[in-house]
């Protein structure tokens, strides 16, 4: 175990950015390829549902990004909570225990992924690390708000921490690679992320990932300077950057973040649809296919990200797509 930065096993990521040559692959959209194997998730728990429901899909997809390239995934956990599980009737017990199985299904799929693949000559996978999702507030509340950072003034830092810190514990107790918060509206919310990581001494290192509608702000219209100013003071946080905003404001952001931060940035966006959410549905708009997509993932590389991958409506196919761009020999 190494200690880097004051946080131990600090150095997986940059282990993997060495193997992975410099720059690794993220997984893509996990509710949307859940989705496309017929998991109804039109549910106020979402992908969440089927930790309880169909965990053999979620295996299933970890598995396929895994053979797509994936170098890390990322747990089936984004809208698993306490409360959500609370309010369908579960124990705080049966709660704990799903939270703990989606970072189990996920180790499980890589280890057995990579007893199957590491032997082989041909091999170009990398022995691939496991994020903890651990979605926004807003992605809990489900009514969208994780694109609009508009929480409301009843809530408060301290409210924030109260709903982040139980699954925080019981998710760092399982034991991933990573932990990945994702979608993060607003600067209270990343400070709230921030402020816990300490309060709990995690020393499993974090992403902090922000979506963006403008494509130069926080959903909140609060600025990225301002939002990482509070990320750049903790030693507990490896990388910062975007997920689930569309792809075509990501190189722009990747240049400004390079100004705002001396962490690893990391970007996965989703396929540039929209999220209506209180319909729950993807409305279409300018969009990337898997080719721009591969296009581009070299573009944002050479921009300065280190993880790159999708968020929703992005499939396997994508992530085959980034993997092949990204791992060529230059
Ligand atoms: C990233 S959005 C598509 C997630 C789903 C949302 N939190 C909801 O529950 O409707
Ligand atoms: N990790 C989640 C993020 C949703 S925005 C997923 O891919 O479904
Ligand atoms: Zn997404």
């Amino acid at each position: 175990m190494g200690i880097q930065n004051g946080i131990a096993n600090g150095n997986v990521l940059e282990d993997l950015l060495e193997k992975a040559g410099g720059c690794a692959v993220v997984d893509g959209g996990f509710a949307t390829q859940l989705e496309r194997h017929g998991a109804l998730i039109n549910d106020p728990l979402w992908s969440a549902l089927c930790l309880i429901k169909d965990p053999h899909l979620i295996t299933k997809v970890h598995l396929e990004y895994l053979e797509a390239g994936a170098d890390v995934i990322v747990t089936s956990s984004y809208q698993a909570t306490i409360p959500g599980f609370l309010s369908r009737g579960l124990s705080m017990e049966e709660a704990e225990s799903l939270l703990t199985k989606s970072v189990q299904i996920a180790a499980e799929a890589r280890d057995k992924f990579w007893a199957s693949v590491k032997w082989k000559p041909e091999n170009n996978h990398n022995r691939a690390l496991i994020a903890a999702s651990i979605g926004s507030y807003g992605a809990y509340l489900a009514d969208g708000s994780e694109y609009s950072g508009n929480y409301g003034p009843t809530v408060t830092l301290e409210k924030l921490k109260d709903f982040h810190r139980h699954r925080l514990q019981v998710l760092v107790q399982a034991g991933p690679d990573l932990l990945a918060f994702e979608t993060i509206p607003n600067k209270l919310e990343a400070q709230a992320c921030v402020e816990l990581l300490e309060e709990e001494k995690v020393d499993i290192p974090s992403w902090i990932c922000f979506s963006s509608v403008d494509g130069a702000n926080a959903p909140s219209g609060e600025s990225f300077e301002d939002c990482l100013r509070v990320i750049n003071k903790s030693t507990r946080v490896c990388a910062v950057g975007i997920n689930c905003a569309p792809p075509h404001f990501v190189l722009s952001l990747i240049q400004k973040f390079k100004e705002l931060t001396g962490k690893a940035i990391v970007v996965y966006p989703n396929s540039g649809e929209i999220w209506d959410g209180i319909a729950k549905r993807w409305l279409p708009s300018k969009c990337f296919d898997d080719e721009k997509f591969e296009l581009f993932a070299a573009k944002w590389r050479d921009a300065g990200a280190k993880l790159i991958g999708g968020c929703c409506r992005t499939t396997p196919s994508t992530v085959r797509r980034v993997s092949r761009v990204l791992k060529e020999k230059k």
